[in-house]
């Protein structure tokens, strides 16, 4: 079964109502340059809330090593999401504490620039994270990781098709799923998550 994660979760309700759509994990951002950043406080009371079959994932971008290890903690976070580059002893540093979600962007595959680190899962995205930007699919078919994740302009309309043609280990998604940034629409959320478990 493909892995659901809805991403840029600011609030409970949201939280809630993605829980009981069917998520399997909430992405909380707590990226400096992003406008859906929340504070560890925040996710902690939100992630803690929904209960512990939801993951709770902390994304970053470009910290410093010591405020994802503080931030991840404080927050309560069961996972760990790391965007931009970085060198490898940093992503195994935190794969010591956390599962991470390593995000990557097709040019790494296709340049081959990919290690296989225990506990680190690839996760493909488009260059610019929270932007909405699909990927080319089909270009990414001889080099998408087996159980490697798939994010970038996912939504409700395309995802059934992402699924059928790189059968990912899970999905995330944000920008089609809000009303307005760090707002969910949880129509839109309901029909992504309909959409990925009958894919
Ligand atoms: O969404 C952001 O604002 C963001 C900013 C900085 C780093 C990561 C960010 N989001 C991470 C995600 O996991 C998104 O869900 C992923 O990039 C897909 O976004 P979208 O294409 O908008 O669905």
């Amino acid at each position: 079964m493909v892995k659901v994660k809805i991403c840029g979760t600011t609030n409970l309700p949201d939280a809630l109502h993605a829980a009981e759509a069917g998520a399997d994990a909430l992405g909380f951002i707590f990226a400096p340059v992003s406008k859906r950043r929340v504070t560890a406080q925040v996710a902690r009371e939100v992630g803690l809330s929904v209960g512990p079959s939801v993951a709770r994932v902390g994304v970053f971008m470009g910290q410093p090593l010591d405020e994802v290890l503080r931030t991840a903690e404080a927050a309560r976070c069961s996972a760990v999401q790391l965007h931009g580059p970085l060198p490898g002893v940093y992503v195994e540093a935190v794969a010591a504490y956390y599962p991470v979600l390593r995000v990557l962007g097709p040019e790494d595959l296709r340049t081959g620039n990919v290690q296989a680190v225990p506990g680190v899962t690839l996760m493909l995205d488009a260059p610019q994270p929270g932007s909405g930007q699909p990927l080319d699919w089909s270009a990414l078919v001889p080099h998408f990781p087996p159980g490697g994740w798939l994010a970038g302009g996912l939504g409700p309309e395309n995802v059934a098709r992402a699924v059928a043609t790189l059968r990912p280990g899970g999905v995330d998604a944000v920008s089609k799923l809000e009303a307005s940034p760090g707002i969910k629409n949880p129509q839109a959320v309901k029909a992504f998550v309909d959409a990925v478990k009958h894919a």
